[in-house]
């Protein structure tokens, strides 16, 4: 992740806002398929609300493409349910269920214009011509392409090609929009562009959005709630702030955002040890004393200001490399006291300014309590 678009993430992180008091507009129980030999999918259960934009977030191979093309029924599940506004669509043909999807690659029709792409499906539900013609001024509108309408897809940018593929998507006004990883062939500037006019355009239309990406920049910034999946199966569904503020596994806590992990032992109440390092955690109580554990935290949460005397978690590191990262620069402490752990810690610009932050010198650095998260499965 590039600096400028970290900084932009933590102002840009959605807090999911859906009522989950309803009823879900999509229920997906025990959902199971597989390729051969090969489980992609293992028992997904999950409840998406109306007007949600939910993520699929994992890395390659996990089964979020999957899992999209059975709730759209692309590619059907061979065990399991899914309900889709109370109706058991779990046998049902992609035609009986309304949705409209956007792929990675624009799959516009390329001997139609952008007027006839986005129009084709209302001339397939034979819709009149006039209505045809104002639905498709108006869908070009809402995605900023209201002069483009006589192109063809190749005399369009792949940017506005995406444009117009959710425009094709919008036409039926679906009650479900499904995005496969839409941005991904798109250069970074426009992809992030593109990403704000969607979520908006999605906030304005309320459309129920389920988008699959492996970019997890991009699930934090767009999503209400990202389900994070690995394996087959789902590790996570939580608002990006839960996800990326309290990982419930530690593949979770590894693949969204950086994390630092070492090994600890839990030696009292909200106490562990890290080699000669004791720590406070304020979140160890699960875990009795002698357990090992798994230390984790996030390089931006280690402090190097207003440290005192009282302050808890303090300890003296050696400043190893420093890499420049725009924005921030990211170091390698080494504990005084533990010189084979390597801490990764983020400064900002400013930061590295003010303190004159450089490689070889020994500082008092803190971990907050709060900021430690506590894993089972230490080695020690
Ligand atoms: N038609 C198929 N035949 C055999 N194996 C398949 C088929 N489709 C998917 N798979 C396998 O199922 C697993 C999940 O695939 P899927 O496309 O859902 O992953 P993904 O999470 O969307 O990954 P990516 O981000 O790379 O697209 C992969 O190991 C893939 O090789």
């Amino acid at each position: 992740m590039t600096g400028r678009a970290r900084s932009q993430l933590r102002v840009q992180m959605k807090v999911g806002k859906m009522s989950t008091n309803t009823a879900p507009f999509i229920s997906i129980r025990k959902l199971a398929k597989s390729f051969g030999a090969f489980q992609a999918l293992r028992s997904i259960d999950l409840d998406i609300h109306r007007g949600e934009f939910v993520c699929f977030l994992g890395p390659s191979g996990c089964g979020k493409t999957t899992l999209l093309r059975a709730i759209a029924g692309l590619d059907p599940q061979d065990s399991g349910s899914i309900l889709m506004g109370g109706r058991d669509v779990s046998r049902a043909s992609p035609a009986e269920r309304d949705f409209g999807i956007v792929f990675q690659s624009y799959a516009l029709f390329p001997n139609l214009t952008v007027a006839d792409n986005v129009g084709y499906g209302l001339v397939n539900r034979r819709r009149p011509s006039a209505e045809i013609n104002r639905r498709v001024d108006e869908l070009l509108a809402l995605v900023g392409l209201p002069e483009q309408s006589k192109k063809y897809p190749i005399q369009l940018s792949g940017g506005q090609q995406q444009r117009v593929a959710l425009a094709r998507a919008l036409a039926t006004a679906p009650e479900l929009l499904l995005l496969d990883e839409p941005l991904s062939a798109l250069d970074a500037k426009v992809r992030i562009r593109l990403r704000d006019e969607m979520r908006s355009l999605q906030q304005r239309l309320g459309v129920t959005t389920i988008m699959v990406t492996h970019d997890q920049e991009e699930a934090l910034a767009m999503a209400d709630r990202i389900v994070v999946m690995s394996n087959g199966a789902v590790e996570q569904v939580g608002t990006p702030e839960e996800i990326y503020r309290h990982p419930g596994t530690p593949f979770v806590a590894d693949f969204v955002g950086h994390m630092t992990f070492l090994d600890a032992v839990v030696t009292g109440p909200g106490q562990v040890r890290v080699g000669e390092l004791d720590l406070l955690v304020a979140n160890a109580a699960p875990f009795s004393v002698g357990t090992p554990v798994r230390l984790a935290m996030r390089p931006e949460e280690v402090r190097t200001r207003s440290i005192t005397a009282e302050t808890p978690n303090r300890f003296d590191a050696t400043i190893g490399d420093l890499s420049f990262l725009g924005s921030y620069c990211r170091a390698h402490l080494e504990p005084t006291h533990s010189r084979s752990t390597r801490i990764a810690a983020d400064f900002s610009t400013n930061a590295m300014r003010d303190l004159g932050i450089q490689p070889g010198q020994v500082r008092t650095v803190a971990f907050p309590p709060e900021a430690l998260h506590v894993f089972a499965g230490g080695s020690r």
